[in-house]
């Protein structure tokens, strides 16, 4: 790129006079000019916008400044010179609620507000935000940092139409503006053009810009990309999304988390917030959003408030998003991957944000829905044990106490049990868990490899009896930590994989179904392939 080569070019002639010049206040002042330009290189070279660590309310660190004031005080001249010296205005009406724009100074505030423009998207790394606030007026802004000349990446681009767009549904103008409004800007704006009307071709969005500014001009590089996305279907404007949250779920953690879940999900979404009550669960409020045609629901709480809201998403045209609330969250674990339990969170926004989806199993236990495991034995009286109280005093420790309890009095159970379409067996066993999806964390769901929630199969594991409690703690060490041929081997784990499974009590018994306590004397657990689309974590590859 032709910028590039001035910057490197600059960086090195600064260089060489710094080492050659013998004054030593003028070696220090072109040192700085050479500093500055190479590291602006480097940022063209590798696409770094972020290099300027411009924050949200558009301000660039003084730190930053400072190592950048060469270069800044000469695009700020350029851009000074060519906005005085420009065929065209320095703030444009594109269409009805849409303006372009060159950046922007205190001395437009009067214009903006003479044309009740109200929303400002900075497509712009390198330069300071005006400080919006400070002018006192209902503003709402929204910086993409993109480097001059260069294009915004798929990412930024959706996000800041949907933005745009976003802004407009909400009453607002909006003007968008870059250094001088005619690339990146530009570029932008006829992004959400093509967004809004797919008929149109980038040639006619471009021409609808240029017939208002007339300096509107792409260059090759940012052409080639707004076309490529347009060709690849890239170009979405928002989606709606219906969160469903549980007010009350670990404790309370929505009142905590709201806001900053809402600033990750709303640059990108339409989000409408429904919150569960007693009497209206996560199922019923999820039915009713699906009904008025939303197609991404995301449950918001604990894996009860996550099982409910997926009920009404099997095998229905709707995506599911998990952000974990809850205590355990196992669910979340299995499609954010194990990094979620650093920032399970944000971490989750994230994932919904990037927008990868499996199609995941599920499975009918008793006609309920089952996403996770079924259990008989340690891991049911382990969430017995573990109440509401105990949960929000202790979080995991609730359950990790309840696990100890439950195998120092080491209780077996004999079941009679039928593998898909074998012959009954009698199992007695302390433990018998039947999994569709299970984290490492659901330790005694581990007697083979982790369960696979796109294998079509559910993953049986149970426990030998021991006499001994301290023995049943040996097995739970070989859940954890041994490898599959090792488990295989193993006298104290049985591990198999079935489509079906019927277990039957001598009573009425307590199971648990996906951390909830239920009763039955026979539970039948059948697995649905592929019938739940989730948004999940993908490895970088
Ligand atoms: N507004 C509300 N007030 C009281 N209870 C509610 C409300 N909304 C949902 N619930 C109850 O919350 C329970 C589900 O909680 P959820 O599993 O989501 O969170 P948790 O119990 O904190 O998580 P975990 O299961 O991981 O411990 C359901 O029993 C449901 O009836």
């Amino acid at each position: 790129m032709k910028m590039v080569k001035y910057y490197v070019l600059g960086a090195i002639v600064s260089l060489l006079l710094a080492i050659f010049i013998p004054s030593f206040i003028a070696a220090i002042f072109f040192g700085w000019i050479a500093f500055s330009l190479a590291v602006v290189s480097f940022a063209y070279l590798f696409n770094y916008p972020s290099l300027f660590r411009k924050r949200e309310d558009g301000s660039i660190p003084v730190y930053v400044r400072w190592a950048f004031i060469p270069f800044l005080i000469g695009t700020g001249a350029y851009n000074h010179f060519a906005r005085k010296h420009d065929k065209v205005p320095p703030i444009q009406k594109i269409d009805d609620n849409l303006y372009l724009a060159c950046r922007l100074f205190s001395s437009d505030i009067e214009e903006m507000k003479e044309n009740g423009v109200t929303a400002i998207l900075d497509v712009t790394a390198e330069f300071d935000g005006l400080d919006w606030t400070a002018h006192q007026l209902d503003l709402e802004y929204l910086n993409i940092p993109v480097l001059d000349h260069t294009s915004p990446t798929e990412d930024q681009l959706n996000t800041a139409i949907n933005w745009i767009e976003q802004q407009i549904a909400s009453g607002r103008k909006v003007v968008v503006h870059c250094a001088l409004g005619r690339g990146r800007s530009v570029l932008t704006v006829a992004a959400y053009l093509l967004a809004k009307d797919s008929r149109l071709s980038v040639i006619d969005a471009l021409n609808t810009i240029q017939s208002v500014r007339s300096t509107a001009r792409l260059n090759k590089h940012q052409l080639g990309s707004l076309k490529k996305i347009k060709q690849g279907g890239r170009l979405q404007l928002t989606r709606s999304l219906v969160l469903i949250a549980n007010p009350v779920a670990g404790g309370g953690k929505w009142q905590m988390e709201k806001n900053d879940i809402l600033a990750q999900l709303n640059p990108h979404f339409r989000v409408q917030v429904l919150e569960t009550s007693k009497e209206k669960n996560g199922t019923v409020m999820a039915e009713q959003a699906i009904n008025d045609g939303a197609d991404i629901l995301v449950a918001c709480g604990g894996d009860g408030t996550i099982s409910e809201v997926a009920h009404a998403c099997i095998d229905r045209d709707v995506t599911l998003g998990v952000i974990p609330l809850g205590t355990a969250n196992a669910l979340s674990q299995v499609i954010h991957g194990y990094y979620s339990k650093l920032v399970p969170i944000s971490h989750a926004c994230d994932v919904i944000v990037e927008g990868s989806t499996i199609q995941m199993d599920t499975a009918s236990c008793n006609d309920k829905l089952m996403l996770l495991v079924a259990a008989a034995g340690f891991e049911e009286q382990m969430i017995s044990s573990a109440d509401r109280e105990q949960k929000d005093a202790g979080g995991q420790m609730a359950y990790l106490r309840g696990l100890w309890e439950a195998i120092t009095q080491n209780e077996v159970q004999e079941l009679v049990v039928t593998f898909d379409d074998d012959e009954p067996v009698t199992i007695t066993t302390p433990s018998f868990v039947i999994a569709n999806a299970a984290p490492l964390t659901t330790a005694l769901a581990q007697g083979g490899d982790e369960p696979d929630m796109t294998d079509g199969k559910l993953d049986i594991t149970w426990l030998q009896p021991q006499e001994q409690a301290d023995m049943q703690f040996l097995s739970l060490a070989e859940l954890v930590f041994s490898n599959q041929d090792y488990k295989k081997q193993s006298e104290r784990l049985e591990h198999r994989q079935v489509k079906k499974v019927v277990v039957e009590f001598n009573e009425k018994s307590d199971y648990a179904l996906d951390g909830e306590i239920l009763q039955a004397k026979k539970i039948t657990v059948e697995t649905k392939p592929a019938s739940l689309t989730v948004f999940n974590y993908r490895q970088p590859e």
